[in-house]
């Protein structure tokens, strides 16, 4: 039987070799060991506000902010890559690309933030990441949780469709993305409405979701979201112990 392409792309990946222990920062399950390496994910609908808010949470917290999408699209420009039009396709059509093309991007760019990034919170083999928009889909967090990280957070920046799409086709106006038109739009929202959701509605069975109203102006949802981070690097003496990450957050 011919190979399935996910079989092929992960062969050209590598991929079959990627469950093993890294001497500096992993367990014997993981790639990295959550215990030293923190990974919140960002997840919110097209326009909602992801990629501006991880900006500030960047600030305040020396987070290595890594943005799936950018590392598809940078993957989908490099001259050697043979998933270009695979990618490229993917985005245009608002679907979501196999996951172990985009697993394997987030892996080797936490390896490389691992090794050259400094400062608080990235001592002694420590680092942490905002994740911006992933996992979109069920069979990318059952992954990326199993082979590289556990999740220490969820951050779901919540907005109505009108709203997102206001934003996008500001956005489109000088991003030069290939998908900020209201037809590639349309098809995005599909994909969050049918994918993402469940896999935001898993996180939130499991008390792991901080959802954010992200209607509001940039700074207010920052006070926010900056306040749900907060909980996550606070001393475990000062930390209580009965309340789940969980919040419908507000500012404090
Ligand atoms: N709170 C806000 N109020 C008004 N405009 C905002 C707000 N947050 C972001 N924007 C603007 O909306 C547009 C989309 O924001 P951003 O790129 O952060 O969204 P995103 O969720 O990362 O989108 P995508 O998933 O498509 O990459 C940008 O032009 C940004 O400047
Ligand atoms: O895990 C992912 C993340 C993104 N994609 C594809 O990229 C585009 C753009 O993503 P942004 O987060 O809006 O930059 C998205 O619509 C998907 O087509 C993906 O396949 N997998």
């Amino acid at each position: 039987m011919a190979p399935s392409i996910v079989a092929k792309i992960a062969d050209k990946l590598h991929l079959h070799s990627s469950k093993h222990v890294d001497a500096s920062v992993g367990t014997s399950s993981t790639l990295f060991d959550h215990n030293k390496v923190t990974v919140v994910f960002v997840l919110g609908g097209p326009g909602a506000g992801k990629g501006t808010q991880c900006a500030r949470l960047v600030e305040d917290f020396n987070f290595c902010h890594l943005s799936a999408g950018d590392l598809l699209r940078a993957e989908q420009d490099r001259p050697d890559s043979q998933y270009g039009n695979l990618i490229r396709t993917a985005i245009r059509e608002g679907t979501i690309v196999p996951m172990e093309v985009t697993v394997k991007l987030l892996s080797n760019a936490m390896s490389d933030a691992l090794s050259k990034k400094t400062g608080t919170g990235w001592e002694d083999g420590r680092g942490r990441f905002l994740i911006d928009g992933f996992p979109r889909k069920m069979d990318q967090a059952e992954k990326f949780e199993e082979e590289v990280c556990q999740s220490s957070l969820i951050i779901y920046f919540d907005t109505d469709e009108e709203t997102m799409l206001k934003r996008l086709l500001v956005r489109g106006q000088t991003s030069g993305r290939e998908d900020d038109n209201v037809e590639s739009i349309k098809k995005r929202f599909v994909t969050y409405r049918d994918t993402t959701m469940p896999v935001i509605e898993h996180y939130q069975k499991l008390d792991k979701v901080a959802k954010i109203d992200s209607t509001p102006g940039v700074e207010e949802v920052h006070a926010v979201a900056s306040v749900a981070v907060k909980k996550l690097f606070v001393a475990p003496e000062v930390a209580t112990t009965s309340e789940p990450v969980v919040t419908e957050a507000t500012a404090a």
